[in-house]
């Protein structure tokens, strides 16, 4: 399970009655999600989703909240903080920073299909169009620094062909760092992965999970997106899942020549992303009733894309 702070139906009861939404029916723990504490709860008046931030960079929370608002004016179904009647955003339950956000409709999609990977390519376009011109400034806490420095710290556990493989991904990532940042960047999710996107059949109706999100290089958000919705079983890239995404993406927001050239080497970035931060969530909650993602699919991963045979859709 992944729930870090269990609450009583009375401590949710007094921190639920300033939202003025009702009595509460019923609440339950969500046993899925891996970083913080997350409650369905059911109020009077509807379903809503309790957040209790377990990790992460606190002082960021303003950032998270002014973005998902700004995604929520514009029509975008996402998990906004929800404010009491006198204006207050973000709170405190047992000393965590909590979050009230309505229930997204939807599941999530565990075998996506080439139409599944349209919206996300559509979705994901519309999040940078809306943030490109003004892009709320936040540098990723798992960017390319971090990257090189836990890649530095994580080595020695790995075998020696993971090892290898890992120093060669940083030091292509340290020789490209310049074009990397110089590409056109946006406000980013950072973290598109299946289980962060809710759909009903095949009508994209909810993303969760913006704890990731940032400024960066919009081809970024596409490159952690192919690996987890456009990826076989061993790792390689599914090319008409991967080339639905990117037309329909491309068919609101299209490619430059400088993120055609990139894109090989921004797919790696993001499979050593996350290889490194489940190497470090498998360390931190060895032993415990922790959900942890698998690192070493995210070395498969890494080892798949050491060639790339898809290329970006270019407009003529
Ligand atoms: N607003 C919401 N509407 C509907 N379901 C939600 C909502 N927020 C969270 N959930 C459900 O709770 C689960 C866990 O949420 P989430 O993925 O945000 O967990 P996390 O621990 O914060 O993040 P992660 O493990 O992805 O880093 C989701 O998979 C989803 O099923
Ligand atoms: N989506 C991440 C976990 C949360 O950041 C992963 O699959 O490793």
């Amino acid at each position: 399970m992944s729930v870090f702070t269990p609450l009583t139906k009375a401590q949710l009861e007094d921190f639920l009655s300033p939202y003025r939404l009702g009595a509460l029916h019923d609440f339950q723990e969500i046993q899925a999600g891996t970083e913080n504490s997350n409650f369905f709860i059911h109020l009077g008046n509807g379903q809503y989703v309790l957040t209790l931030i377990e990790r992460g960079p606190l002082q960021d929370l303003p950032f998270f909240i002014e973005l998902l608002e700004r995604l929520h004016a514009a029509g975008f179904a996402v998990p906004y903080a929800i404010t009491t009647p006198s204006g207050e955003a973000l709170r405190t339950l047992k000393g965590k920073p909590a979050l009230l956000q309505p229930c997204l409709p939807g599941r999530h999609v565990d075998n996506p299909s080439a139409a599944h990977c349209a919206e996300v390519g559509r979705w994901l376009a519309g999040l940078h169009l809306l943030t490109r011109q003004a892009p709320l400034i936040r540098k990723s806490d798992r960017g390319l620094d971090w990257m090189q420095a836990q890649g530095k710290a994580l080595s020695p556990d790995l075998s020696a062909d993971e090892a290898a493989l890992l120093h060669a991904a940083l030091a292509e990532i340290q020789s490209k760092q310049e074009q990397i940042r110089a590409l056109p960047s946006a406000n980013l999710h950072a973290d598109l992965f299946r289980d962060n996107v809710m759909f009903e059949g095949e009508h994209l109706s909810g993303v969760i999970d913006f704890y990731n999100a940032c400024s960066g290089p919009m081809l970024y958000d596409l490159a952690i997106a192919l690996n987890d919705w456009c990826s076989q079983a061993g790792g390689a890239l599914d090319l008409a899942r991967a080339r639905a995404l990117l037309d329909a993406y491309a068919a609101k927001r299209p490619f430059s020549q400088a993120e055609a050239t990139l894109l090989p080497c921004l797919l790696r970035i993001a499979a050593v992303r996350f290889w490194l931060s489940r190497l470090l969530a498998a360390r931190a909650f060895a032993g415990q009733d922790v959900l942890i993602k698998d690192p070493h699919e995210y070395a498969r991963l890494l080892s798949a894309r050491q060639q790339v045979l898809l290329t970006l859709p270019l407009a003529l």
